[in-house]
């Protein structure tokens, strides 16, 4: 028998939603650090809810494009156990953070045909993780956390030589289909346990980790 799925619930925005999370069945907890995201947190509202987490809870900084300097003041503050890059970091500059914040790297990669796959390849030698997202749409104002989900038929049966994550417009009516489609055993939402944009609602994160891990 598999181990269970592994579910990250990114975006956390109230106090309340921690241990909603954690109850669902959440392993991983997502906190967003970027401006332009109806989830993004202040350092000190992130540093309470992150605060409150128990041991054995990956608790997660997701940053897009992130400078060192935002990086150090962000970890200086904010008890956090990996970083999830989202945005256009090269494998040059994931090494880079990797090595100078001390901390496990996530990279997102963006999928949208069979042409964004190599990139994927490139990433598993350079980071500790890697997010296999839907590509944003050209006009979107967020590199991800758009409810958008990709082709999972690109990726039935890829492995790569790091943990992975599927993420991109799952909900808690497709999530066991994307897990079958794709063999992910560790999968990642956002919008898709929302009841709007950055609430979320702790019925469906519920309902997402019930499907979730009854793969
Ligand atoms: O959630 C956000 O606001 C966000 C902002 C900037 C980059 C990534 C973001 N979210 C990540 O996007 C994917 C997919 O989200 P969704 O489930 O489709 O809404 C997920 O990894 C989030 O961590």
């Amino acid at each position: 028998m598999s181990a269970p799925v592994n579910v990250k619930i990114c975006g956390l925005t109230d106090s309340a939603d921690v241990p909603a999370a954690i109850l669902a069945g959440a392993r991983y907890l997502g906190f967003v650090f970027f401006e332009k995201s109806p989830r993004n947190l202040a350092l000190p509202d992130a540093a309470f809810m992150a605060g409150t987490v128990p041991e054995g809870i990956c608790k997660v900084a997701l940053a897009v494009d992130a400078t060192d300097d935002f990086l150090d003041r962000m970890l200086a503050e904010v008890p956090i156990d990996m970083l999830q890059l989202h945005g256009r970091e090269t494998p040059a500059r994931v090494s880079e953070i990797r090595a100078r914040h001390g901390l496990p790297v996530m990279k997102a990669v963006g999928v949208a045909g069979a042409e964004d796959l190599a990139a994927l390849d490139d990433y598993a030698q350079v980071a500790d993780q890697i997010l296999v997202d839907a590509k944003p749409p050209k006009d979107a104002a967020l590199p991800g956390g758009n409810g958008l989900a990709f082709d999972w038929r690109l990726i039935a049966g890829r492995r790569w030589p790091v943990p992975w994550m599927l993420a991109g417009g799952l909900t808690p009516d497709n999530v066991a289909e994307a897990i079958a489609m794709t063999g992910a055993r560790q999968v990642d939402v956002s919008s898709g346990v929302e009841s709007a944009p950055g609430v979320k609602d702790a019925d469906r994160m519920a309902a997402f980790c019930a499907a979730a891990l009854s793969r």
